[in-house]
Protein backbone atom coordinates (compact mmCIF):
# COMPACT_ATOMS: atom_id res chain seq x y z
CA UNK A 1 0.00 0.00 0.00
CA UNK A 2 0.99 3.53 -0.42
CA UNK A 3 -0.29 6.25 1.82
CA UNK A 4 -2.48 9.00 0.20
CA UNK A 5 -0.98 12.24 1.06
CA UNK A 6 -3.28 14.51 2.79
CA UNK A 7 -2.31 18.38 0.98
CA UNK A 8 -2.23 20.46 4.14
CA UNK A 9 -0.97 23.26 2.07
CA UNK A 10 -3.91 23.17 -0.64
CA UNK A 11 -6.81 22.66 2.19
CA UNK A 12 -4.87 25.71 4.25
CA UNK A 13 -5.24 27.67 1.10
CA UNK A 14 -8.87 26.92 0.79
CA UNK A 15 -9.60 28.07 4.34
CA UNK A 16 -7.71 31.22 3.33
CA UNK A 17 -9.64 31.94 0.41
CA UNK A 18 -12.91 31.44 2.71
CA UNK A 19 -11.67 33.99 5.42
CA UNK A 20 -10.85 36.36 2.87
CA UNK A 21 -13.82 36.23 1.40
CA UNK A 22 -15.95 36.92 4.85
CA UNK A 23 -13.39 39.35 5.82
CA UNK A 24 -14.18 41.03 2.67
CA UNK A 25 -17.78 40.82 3.39
CA UNK A 26 -17.54 41.78 6.78
CA UNK A 27 -15.77 45.01 5.94
CA UNK A 28 -18.08 45.63 2.94
CA UNK A 29 -21.14 45.76 5.84
CA UNK A 30 -18.71 48.29 7.71
CA UNK A 31 -17.14 46.19 9.94
CA UNK A 32 -13.42 47.34 11.33
CA UNK A 33 -10.22 45.35 9.27
CA UNK A 34 -9.42 42.62 11.39
CA UNK A 35 -5.57 43.52 12.91
CA UNK A 36 -3.05 40.91 14.30
CA UNK A 37 -0.50 41.71 16.62
CA UNK A 38 2.55 39.55 16.80
CA UNK A 39 5.43 40.00 18.87
CA UNK A 40 8.49 38.30 18.58
CA UNK A 41 11.14 38.29 21.31
CA UNK A 42 14.54 37.21 20.07
CA UNK A 43 15.53 35.99 16.47
CA UNK A 44 14.94 32.32 16.59
CA UNK A 45 15.34 30.69 12.98
CA UNK A 46 11.99 28.91 13.26
CA UNK A 47 9.96 31.54 14.80
CA UNK A 48 11.45 34.44 12.33
CA UNK A 49 10.18 31.72 9.27
CA UNK A 50 6.66 31.17 11.03
CA UNK A 51 5.72 35.24 12.01
CA UNK A 52 7.07 35.31 8.15
CA UNK A 53 4.00 33.52 7.00
CA UNK A 54 1.89 34.84 9.47
CA UNK A 55 2.51 38.05 8.09
CA UNK A 56 2.15 37.01 4.68
CA UNK A 57 -0.89 34.98 4.93
CA UNK A 58 -2.53 38.11 7.08
CA UNK A 59 -1.82 40.30 4.18
CA UNK A 60 -3.14 38.59 1.46
CA UNK A 61 -6.49 37.35 3.62
CA UNK A 62 -7.25 41.44 3.74
CA UNK A 63 -6.48 41.20 7.74
CA UNK A 64 -4.03 43.93 8.99
CA UNK A 65 -0.90 43.10 10.64
CA UNK A 66 1.62 43.78 12.90
CA UNK A 67 5.01 43.01 14.11
CA UNK A 68 6.67 43.86 17.15
CA UNK A 69 10.11 42.78 17.14
CA UNK A 70 11.53 43.07 20.49
CA UNK A 71 15.58 42.46 21.77
CA UNK A 72 16.53 38.83 23.29
CA UNK A 73 17.26 41.00 26.64
CA UNK A 74 13.74 41.67 27.36
CA UNK A 75 12.59 41.85 30.28
CA UNK A 76 9.80 40.13 31.59
CA UNK A 77 8.45 43.91 33.04
CA UNK A 78 9.09 45.55 29.06
CA UNK A 79 7.53 42.88 27.50
CA UNK A 80 4.10 42.65 30.61
CA UNK A 81 4.34 46.06 29.15
CA UNK A 82 4.03 45.57 25.38
CA UNK A 83 1.52 43.06 25.36
CA UNK A 84 -0.59 45.56 28.40
CA UNK A 85 -0.25 48.19 25.58
CA UNK A 86 -1.75 45.51 22.72
CA UNK A 87 -4.64 44.70 24.98
CA UNK A 88 -5.17 48.55 25.20
CA UNK A 89 -5.04 49.25 21.54
CA UNK A 90 -8.58 49.40 20.00
CA UNK A 91 -7.44 49.04 16.35
CA UNK A 92 -5.37 45.43 17.54
CA UNK A 93 -8.33 42.69 17.62
CA UNK A 94 -5.77 39.59 17.77
CA UNK A 95 -2.57 39.41 19.72
CA UNK A 96 0.01 36.44 19.50
CA UNK A 97 2.68 36.02 21.39
CA UNK A 98 5.35 34.23 19.63
CA UNK A 99 6.78 30.50 21.88
CA UNK A 100 9.09 29.86 22.88
CA UNK A 101 10.27 33.01 24.30
CA UNK A 102 13.96 33.25 25.32
CA UNK A 103 15.30 31.79 28.36
CA UNK A 104 14.95 34.17 31.56
CA UNK A 105 10.82 34.50 30.47
CA UNK A 106 7.95 33.44 32.39
CA UNK A 107 5.87 32.13 29.50
CA UNK A 108 2.70 31.29 31.99
CA UNK A 109 2.88 34.83 33.01
CA UNK A 110 3.21 36.47 30.09
CA UNK A 111 0.17 34.50 28.59
CA UNK A 112 -2.12 35.31 31.21
CA UNK A 113 -2.15 39.22 30.63
CA UNK A 114 -3.15 38.65 27.12
CA UNK A 115 -6.95 39.90 27.09
CA UNK A 116 -8.72 36.59 26.62
CA UNK A 117 -11.10 38.31 23.88
CA UNK A 118 -8.09 38.78 21.76
CA UNK A 119 -6.22 35.60 22.97
CA UNK A 120 -6.26 34.26 19.07
CA UNK A 121 -3.91 31.31 20.00
CA UNK A 122 -6.18 30.62 22.77
CA UNK A 123 -3.99 30.43 25.76
CA UNK A 124 -5.18 32.12 28.18
CA UNK A 125 -6.81 30.27 31.55
CA UNK A 126 -10.02 31.71 30.35
CA UNK A 127 -10.26 30.51 26.57
CA UNK A 128 -8.82 26.75 28.12
CA UNK A 129 -11.23 26.86 30.52
CA UNK A 130 -14.37 27.60 28.34
CA UNK A 131 -13.00 24.94 25.86
CA UNK A 132 -12.64 22.06 28.31
CA UNK A 133 -16.73 23.24 29.10
CA UNK A 134 -17.71 22.58 25.31
CA UNK A 135 -18.30 26.13 24.91
CA UNK A 136 -14.97 27.30 23.21
CA UNK A 137 -14.47 31.27 22.58
CA UNK A 138 -11.45 30.83 20.36
CA UNK A 139 -10.26 27.12 19.16
CA UNK A 140 -6.97 26.48 19.46
CA UNK A 141 -4.81 26.46 16.09
CA UNK A 142 -3.01 23.31 15.68
CA UNK A 143 -5.89 21.23 17.08
CA UNK A 144 -8.68 22.89 14.93
CA UNK A 145 -6.20 22.77 12.05
CA UNK A 146 -6.01 19.31 12.25
CA UNK A 147 -9.68 18.40 12.64
CA UNK A 148 -10.68 20.54 9.47
CA UNK A 149 -7.77 18.46 7.77
CA UNK A 150 -10.05 15.41 8.57
CA UNK A 151 -12.93 16.82 8.13
CA UNK A 152 -12.15 18.42 4.72
CA UNK A 153 -10.20 14.61 3.63
CA UNK A 154 -13.45 13.34 4.52
CA UNK A 155 -11.87 10.53 6.78
CA UNK A 156 -14.17 9.70 9.09
CA UNK A 157 -13.71 10.15 12.83
CA UNK A 158 -16.76 9.36 14.86
CA UNK A 159 -16.16 6.11 16.80
CA UNK A 160 -12.56 5.98 16.23
CA UNK A 161 -9.69 5.29 18.40
CA UNK A 162 -7.51 8.13 18.20
CA UNK A 163 -4.11 7.88 19.38
CA UNK A 164 -2.73 11.78 20.34
CA UNK A 165 0.74 11.05 21.12
CA UNK A 166 1.94 14.26 23.50
CA UNK A 167 0.12 16.23 26.17
CA UNK A 168 1.63 20.03 25.75
CA UNK A 169 -0.79 22.63 26.47
CA UNK A 170 -0.81 24.31 22.61
CA UNK A 171 -1.31 20.69 20.82
CA UNK A 172 -2.07 17.15 23.11
CA UNK A 173 -4.30 18.69 25.22
CA UNK A 174 -6.87 20.51 23.47
CA UNK A 175 -6.46 17.86 20.13
CA UNK A 176 -7.80 15.54 22.59
CA UNK A 177 -10.65 17.38 23.64
CA UNK A 178 -11.40 18.64 20.07
CA UNK A 179 -11.36 14.91 18.90
CA UNK A 180 -13.71 13.48 21.72
CA UNK A 181 -15.96 16.32 21.55
CA UNK A 182 -19.65 16.26 21.11
CA UNK A 183 -21.80 18.57 18.73
CA UNK A 184 -20.95 21.87 18.74
CA UNK A 185 -17.71 22.07 20.53
CA UNK A 186 -15.57 22.99 17.16
CA UNK A 187 -18.71 23.31 15.01
CA UNK A 188 -22.24 21.35 14.37
CA UNK A 189 -20.58 18.44 13.79
CA UNK A 190 -19.12 15.71 16.67
CA UNK A 191 -15.76 14.59 16.15
CA UNK A 192 -17.11 11.13 18.60
CA UNK A 193 -13.58 9.84 18.54
CA UNK A 194 -12.72 7.54 21.35
CA UNK A 195 -9.16 9.25 22.41
CA UNK A 196 -5.81 7.99 24.24
CA UNK A 197 -3.31 10.40 24.85
CA UNK A 198 -0.27 8.85 24.92
CA UNK A 199 3.34 10.00 25.81
CA UNK A 200 6.88 9.72 26.80
CA UNK A 201 6.14 7.63 29.99
CA UNK A 202 3.62 5.58 28.13
CA UNK A 203 3.80 1.90 28.97
CA UNK A 204 3.99 0.00 25.60
CA UNK A 205 3.97 2.96 23.23
CA UNK A 206 4.16 0.82 20.38
CA UNK A 207 1.57 -1.32 21.24
CA UNK A 208 -0.69 1.66 21.78
CA UNK A 209 -0.03 3.20 18.58
CA UNK A 210 -0.58 0.26 16.46
CA UNK A 211 -4.56 -0.04 18.18
CA UNK A 212 -4.98 3.47 16.82
CA UNK A 213 -7.40 3.67 13.52
CA UNK A 214 -5.63 7.87 13.31
CA UNK A 215 -2.54 8.77 14.87
CA UNK A 216 -2.12 12.60 15.51
CA UNK A 217 1.82 12.48 16.49
CA UNK A 218 2.75 15.80 18.46
CA UNK A 219 5.58 14.87 20.48
CA UNK A 220 8.83 16.97 19.13
CA UNK A 221 11.02 13.95 18.21
CA UNK A 222 12.43 13.38 15.11
CA UNK A 223 10.99 10.17 12.80
CA UNK A 224 10.32 8.62 16.33
CA UNK A 225 6.69 6.49 14.90
CA UNK A 226 7.96 3.75 12.98
CA UNK A 227 6.10 2.04 10.08
CA UNK A 228 6.28 -1.29 11.83
CA UNK A 229 4.17 0.52 15.09
CA UNK A 230 1.24 1.14 12.66
CA UNK A 231 -2.06 -0.37 12.24
CA UNK A 232 -1.95 -1.44 8.58
CA UNK A 233 -4.70 1.35 6.92
CA UNK A 234 -4.24 3.49 9.86
CA UNK A 235 -4.54 7.57 9.03
CA UNK A 236 -1.12 9.29 10.14
CA UNK A 237 -1.34 13.15 11.30
CA UNK A 238 2.30 14.12 11.69
CA UNK A 239 2.33 17.49 13.61
CA UNK A 240 5.79 17.48 14.23
CA UNK A 241 8.48 20.09 12.60
CA UNK A 242 12.39 18.97 13.54
CA UNK A 243 15.29 20.26 11.75
CA UNK A 244 17.68 17.82 10.99
CA UNK A 245 20.80 19.31 9.27
CA UNK A 246 19.21 20.76 6.54
CA UNK A 247 16.04 19.01 6.27
CA UNK A 248 12.31 19.14 7.88
CA UNK A 249 11.42 15.76 9.06
CA UNK A 250 8.03 15.00 11.47
CA UNK A 251 7.94 13.36 14.34
CA UNK A 252 6.90 10.21 11.58
CA UNK A 253 9.21 8.19 10.09
CA UNK A 254 7.69 9.53 6.33
CA UNK A 255 8.75 6.71 4.63
CA UNK A 256 8.02 3.85 6.72
CA UNK A 257 4.74 5.34 7.17
CA UNK A 258 3.51 5.97 4.38
CA UNK A 259 4.11 1.94 2.89
CA UNK A 260 1.55 0.76 5.52
CA UNK A 261 -0.82 3.73 6.60
CA UNK A 262 -4.03 4.40 4.31
CA UNK A 263 -3.01 8.33 4.51
CA UNK A 264 -0.42 10.82 5.63
CA UNK A 265 0.53 14.65 6.24
CA UNK A 266 3.21 15.60 5.17
CA UNK A 267 5.70 17.88 6.91
CA UNK A 268 6.46 20.35 5.72
CA UNK A 269 3.29 20.92 3.78
CA UNK A 270 0.86 19.15 5.94
CA UNK A 271 -0.27 20.48 9.90
CA UNK A 272 2.00 23.93 9.70
CA UNK A 273 -0.03 25.68 6.94
CA UNK A 274 -3.64 25.08 8.62
CA UNK A 275 -2.23 26.32 12.06
CA UNK A 276 -1.49 29.63 10.46
CA UNK A 277 -5.27 29.49 8.56
CA UNK A 278 -7.00 29.05 11.66
CA UNK A 279 -5.09 31.66 13.36
CA UNK A 280 -6.49 34.10 10.50
CA UNK A 281 -10.28 33.09 11.48
CA UNK A 282 -9.55 33.69 14.79
CA UNK A 283 -8.15 37.40 14.31
CA UNK A 284 -11.54 38.00 12.34
CA UNK A 285 -13.38 36.37 14.78
CA UNK A 286 -11.97 38.36 17.42
CA UNK A 287 -12.89 41.65 15.52
CA UNK A 288 -16.00 40.36 15.20
CA UNK A 289 -16.62 39.77 18.95
CA UNK A 290 -15.26 43.32 19.58
CA UNK A 291 -18.85 44.70 17.79
CA UNK A 292 -21.04 41.36 19.25
CA UNK A 293 -21.75 40.29 16.19
CA UNK A 294 -19.91 37.39 15.55
N1 LIG B 1 2.09 31.81 20.11
C1 LIG B 1 2.36 30.87 19.23
N2 LIG B 1 1.40 30.38 18.43
C2 LIG B 1 1.67 29.41 17.51
O1 LIG B 1 0.77 28.95 16.78
C3 LIG B 1 3.02 28.94 17.39
C4 LIG B 1 3.98 29.49 18.24
N3 LIG B 1 3.64 30.44 19.14
N4 LIG B 1 5.27 29.06 18.17
C5 LIG B 1 5.70 28.06 17.24
C6 LIG B 1 4.58 27.15 16.78
C7 LIG B 1 4.85 26.50 15.45
N5 LIG B 1 3.92 27.10 14.52
C8 LIG B 1 3.97 26.92 13.15
C9 LIG B 1 3.32 27.74 12.27
C10 LIG B 1 3.44 27.59 10.91
C11 LIG B 1 4.22 26.60 10.37
C12 LIG B 1 4.38 26.48 8.91
O2 LIG B 1 3.94 27.32 8.15
N6 LIG B 1 5.03 25.45 8.42
C13 LIG B 1 5.27 25.23 7.01
C14 LIG B 1 6.68 25.64 6.63
C15 LIG B 1 7.72 25.22 7.62
C16 LIG B 1 9.12 25.72 7.32
O3 LIG B 1 9.47 25.90 6.14
O4 LIG B 1 9.88 25.93 8.30
C17 LIG B 1 4.98 23.77 6.72
O5 LIG B 1 4.94 22.95 7.64
O6 LIG B 1 4.77 23.47 5.56
C18 LIG B 1 4.87 25.76 11.23
C19 LIG B 1 4.73 25.91 12.61
C20 LIG B 1 3.12 27.95 15.17
N7 LIG B 1 3.40 27.99 16.48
Amino acid sequence: MTARILDGKAIAAEIRGETAQQTADWVAKGGKQPCLAAVLVGSDPASEVYVRNKQRACERAGIDSQLHRLDASTSQAELIAVVERLNNDPHVDGILVQLPLPAGLDEREILDVVDPMKDVDAFSPENVGLLVQGRPRFLPCTPHGVVQLLKRCQIPVPGKHVVVIGRSDIVGKPMALLLAARDGTCGPEAANATVTIAHSQSDDLEGIVRSGDIIVAAVGRPEMVRGSWLKPGAVVIDVGINRVGDRLVGDVHFEEASAVASAITPVPGGVGPLTIAMLLQNTLMAAKLKTGKA
